[in-house]
């Protein structure tokens, strides 16, 4: 496209899934997306249209549609079209490749024995068997050209290692010393899930040379979830078969999470297997936090326009960490204070209990590496992808010494970890569970979608247990996932009540002091301070509300030092005074009389309730 007669911006969707409910849902969000946005055109194409009009037509349409914004449109051929999606598209079909191949490693096949494989498995598909005749192929010339250089891969390594000890090698030398494997008494093996076809063969090649040596397997079948990668459930749940004789023991207490925590894990894998025993005696919380109820204020949408998913898990997160910076605390509590002292009865009062429980530490999960269209992370701030890119705008919301409280990572990679908040990104069926269009490709090593699906409700299971003491879902109550749509038709879970979770206020750096004249009170309420409100800095501004400003850095600020400090207070009557966070947020309004001032009802509450309550 000539974009030279540039006046406004256009996008072009390609709607290519319509009728899918989830992705109509998604369609329509990103229609009202654009509808939103001044100066952008959103221009909408589908299968139907192209159904209806043929290749030919649908082009003809568009370029019409283009021309009519006052675009030009020239066709490019196949080749510039080729050299413009290159990168992308190779990227993708070097993926699938690759884990193919890694798959065949894991299991120790030989090209005859992948094309045996593929000789007897019978594709759903042409695009499925196209694929597996040019796996084979890249297959054969990746074990050729190990096998010319010398090179090896990780598994290639295991193998050589089980066949040198099958030929009677068992003496190895290490940095820290020698050793030798018939020596060993006891052989600890952790994960024992995830346990591969490549490890059994290394197993087996050094109980035969070390028929004594005692072996002792830990794993939770729960928490299988690489078998995408290649690790066979089978020699967990077969383990009596593999180790004769041996002895099973279920290790049923869970010493990491709260009850209510190890409650809902526990009803996820309801008639899978021992339920686990919480150890802690603490209750804890599990919350659905629905974004359909989500309504972001006039902030917020400026903030991240047409994304509810960021200001909502900011909500969550800055009520979670609550180690408001310690300035926000000043303005509250000795504003409160204050309040508690000189406000006459009616006036609220705010319990100071609730305040603060420092040092939660809280992580974000995602199914994906990426996240919802919409959520505009800005900027890249970092190069290890977008998870990091959007912890890092999270975290520029949050006070400084609170960032590191917040982590970010997949489910996949958090395995093993724990956290006291864990906020599960995206409890909804497109991520819960992820069903890949590459499964496809490996349904020759017998994945299966019951299998995908039986995997997925234990990542689910492994998301749902980092929790130490709260765990919130969020998800969309019209779209859940059905992992959670059944555990709520089992259990009974909080739906948390946004109303709790105000918005977040940010990071203040600044409060802006303006000194007005109270409504219906005349003018001559600052006019007989003024001379003292210029000796202390005060400028006269009319934008907005008319009144002498001040700005005052937010560090150590509190309300009742101020009025301590104002020297023209003793002189004011009829006045109002207000104060502005950087955003122009205003945090308190006060009126002054005869010396006395008074908090009004006030937007100090929003702040008060960022306070930790826990
Ligand atoms: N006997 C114990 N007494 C008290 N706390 C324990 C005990 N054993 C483990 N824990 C605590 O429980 C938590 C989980 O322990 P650990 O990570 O060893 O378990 P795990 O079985 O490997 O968990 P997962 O496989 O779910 O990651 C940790 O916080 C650990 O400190």
């Amino acid at each position: 496209m000539d974009n030279s007669s540039q006046i406004d911006n256009i996008v072009i969707e390609y709607f290519g899934l319509e009728g899918d409910p989830d992705y109509d849902i998604m369609s329509e969000q990103k229609r009202e997306y654009w509808r939103n946005r001044p100066n952008w055109h959103f221009v909408e194409l589908s299968p139907t249209t192209l159904r209806f009009e043929e290749v030919e037509g649908f082009c003809a349409l568009l370029k019409r549609c283009l021309e009519s914004y006052g675009k030009k449109c020239d066709r490019l051929t196949e080749d510039e079209i080729w050299t413009k999606i290159r990168l992308r598209a190779i990227d993708r079909f070097t993926k699938v490749v690759e884990g193919f191949i890694q798959r065949c490693r894991k299991l120790s096949l030989t090209s005859e024995k992948l094309a045996s494989l593929v000789d007897n498995h019978k594709c759903a598909s042409d695009v499925e068997q196209r694929f597996l005749e040019l796996a084979q192929k890249f297959y054969q010339s990746y074990l050729q050209q190990l096998q010319v250089t010398g090179e090896d891969d990780f598994d290639g390594l295991m193998q050589k290692a089980a066949a040198v000890i099958t030929s009677g090698q068992t003496v190895f030398h290490r940095k820290s010393g020698t050793g030798d494997l018939k020596c060993l008494r006891y052989i600890l093996i952790d994960e024992y899930q995830d346990f591969s076809k490549l490890f059994h063969h290394l197993i087996e090649a050094i109980r035969q040379q070390n028929p004594q040596a005692q072996f002792f397997c830990v794993g939770d079948d729960w928490q299988a979830i690489n078998g995408f990668a290649g690790s066979d459930l089978r020699f967990y749940q077969n383990f009596a078969q593999f180790f004769q004789p041996s002895q099973k023991l279920n290790i049923a207490t869970n010493y990491r999470s709260a009850t209510s925590i190890v409650d809902i894990g526990n009803t996820l894998m309801y008639g899978l297997g021992t339920p686990a025993r919480a150890h802690k005696t603490i209750f804890g919380t599990v919350e659905i936090a629905d974004l359909g109820q989500f309504n972001p204020n006039l902030n917020e949408q400026k903030d991240h326009p047409g994304d509810n998913i960021t200001p909502a898990i900011l909500r969550l997160v800055n009520k979670t960490i609550a180690v408001p910076i310690q300035m926000r605390y000043n303005i509250i509590s000795r504003g409160v204070r204050a309040r508690q002292r000189r406000a006459p009865t009616g006036v609220p009062h705010v319990n100071e209990n609730r305040y603060i429980k420092k040092g939660k530490t809280v992580v974000l999960l995602s199914r994906k590496n990426s996240l919802p269209w919409y959520v505009n992370y800005g900027k890249p701030t970092s190069k290890h992808g977008v998870l990091d890119n959007f912890l890092n705008l999270v975290r520029s919301y949050l006070p400084e010494e609170s960032r590191k409280a917040l982590t970010i990572s997949t489910a996949h990679k958090y395995k093993g970890l724990q956290n006291d908040v864990v906020i599960i990104l995206d409890a909804v069926p497109r991520c819960y569970p992820l069903i890949h269009p590459d499964l496809m490709f490996s349904r020759v090593f017998g994945d299966s979608i019951e299998q995908v699906v039986d995997e997925e409700r234990r990542l689910f299971y492994v998301a749902l247990s980092r929790a130490v003491e709260h765990l919130y879902i969020l998800t969309e109550t019209k779209n859940l996932s059905p992992f959670l749509e059944e555990l709520k038709s089992r259990k009974r879970i909080n739906l948390l009540d946004w109303l709790d979770y105000p918005p977040c206020v940010g990071s203040i750096q600044h409060i802006t002091v303006k000194v007005g004249n109270q409504a219906g009170k005349g003018g001559n309420g600052t006019y007989a301070i003024r001379d003292l409100l210029n000796a202390e800095g005060y400028r006269w501004r009319t934008i907005g509300w008319s009144a002498w400003c001040c700005t005052y850095p937010a560090q150590d600020f509190s309300i009742q030092q101020y009025f301590d400090n104002a020297q023209w207070i003793s002189h004011a009557c009829g006045i109002e005074v207000r104060f502005y966070d950087d955003l122009e947020n205003m945090l308190a309004k006060y009126h002054v009389d005869y010396g006395q001032f008074i908090p009004v009802i006030n937007n100090l509450s929003e702040v008060d309730l960022n306070i930790n309550p826990w």
